[in-house]
């Protein structure tokens, strides 16, 4: 009922889940939601993308603050100085606001776009705001062209990713929410990008409540490997602020309707 879901806070539970989250905001029941089930055999090829080049410029930064959201992990990385530009985002440029990913309980679901039906063992989100037109984050996550993420798929492998690895070994001073510290390490963001850099892109929203309809998604094709013992160090993380253990097994939502949407790739 609407007092179960009002008194819970939104989550990925039965009760609270992505089923019901459109009762409590209302634009997660919209036209233009993500994640969404990339279909290949659609997907046209824009000559348009291969002429703007997508550009990434990003800093090296390290004392980066990373955040237990009770939803998982988030990296704070209000960089200035980054920039991503070109491909399908017109004239503007878009700056890193932070990055998080997604998993599941089982390495054989966790990503939120699935390819073909496909789903991934995890999914990294490198979220950019359009500093060309928006003042700030939160100003420009309410307008169409406010945001760009970047997906990375994450395969599970043999090798272990040593970016990742710098978050993983933060993730036991974080175990509850609201738990937050530095990363001691050196983080280039640049590093979480697979080699490859072919991508699929359309427009849609976050994928957490509030939802809001203001990302312009680029889907990169190749994954990067990470390991299974890295995705347990993920669900090992809690969701309560206490003592009560309710570890985070998984935080992603499943594909919504494409509907008329293009969908757009770009062999790079
Ligand atoms: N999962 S997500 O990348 O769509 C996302 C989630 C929360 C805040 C954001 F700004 C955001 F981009
Ligand atoms: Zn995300």
């Amino acid at each position: 009922t609407r007092a179960r879901v009002m008194a819970a806070e939104w989550g990925y539970s039965p009760t609270n889940g992505p089923d019901v989250w459109a009762r409590l905001f209302p634009q997660a029941g919209g036209a233009r939601q993500s994640p969404v089930d990339i279909c290949t055999s659609i997907a046209s090829s824009d000559s348009n993308l291969e002429m703007k080049k997508l550009t990434f410029a990003y800093e090296s930064q390290s004392d980066l603050r990373i955040l237990n959201t009770g939803h998982g992990w988030k990296v704070e990385a209000p960089q200035s100085g980054s920039r991503l530009e070109g491909g399908p985002l017109g004239e503007d440029i878009y700056q890193l606001e932070q990055f998080h990913c997604h998993w599941g309980e089982t390495s054989a679901e966790g990503s939120e776009h699935t390819v073909d039906g496909r789903a991934y063992a995890g999914e990294l989100h490198l979220v950019h705001w359009n500093t060309t037109k928006y003042q700030s984050f939160a100003e420009a996550a309410q307008h169409p062209d406010g945001l760009a993420v970047l997906g990375v798929f994450f395969d599970v492998g043999n090798e272990s990713n040593d970016e990742i690895e710098k978050i993983v070994s933060t993730l036991s001073e974080i175990k509850f929410k609201g738990q937050f510290t530095d990363i001691p390490d050196v983080i280039d963001p640049t590093t979480f990008l697979p080699s490859g850099l072919g991508y699929w892109t359309y427009l849609g929203s976050l994928t957490t409540p509030p939802c809001n309809e203001c990302v312009i998604w680029i889907v990169y094709k190749e994954p990067i490997t990470v390991t299974e013992e890295q995705l347990v160090q993920f669900r090992c993380l809690s969701a309560c602020s206490g003592e009560a253990e309710e570890f985070i097994v998984k935080n992603y939502r499943p594909p919504q309707p494409l509907g008329n949407r293009a969908l757009r790739e770009c062999n790079a």
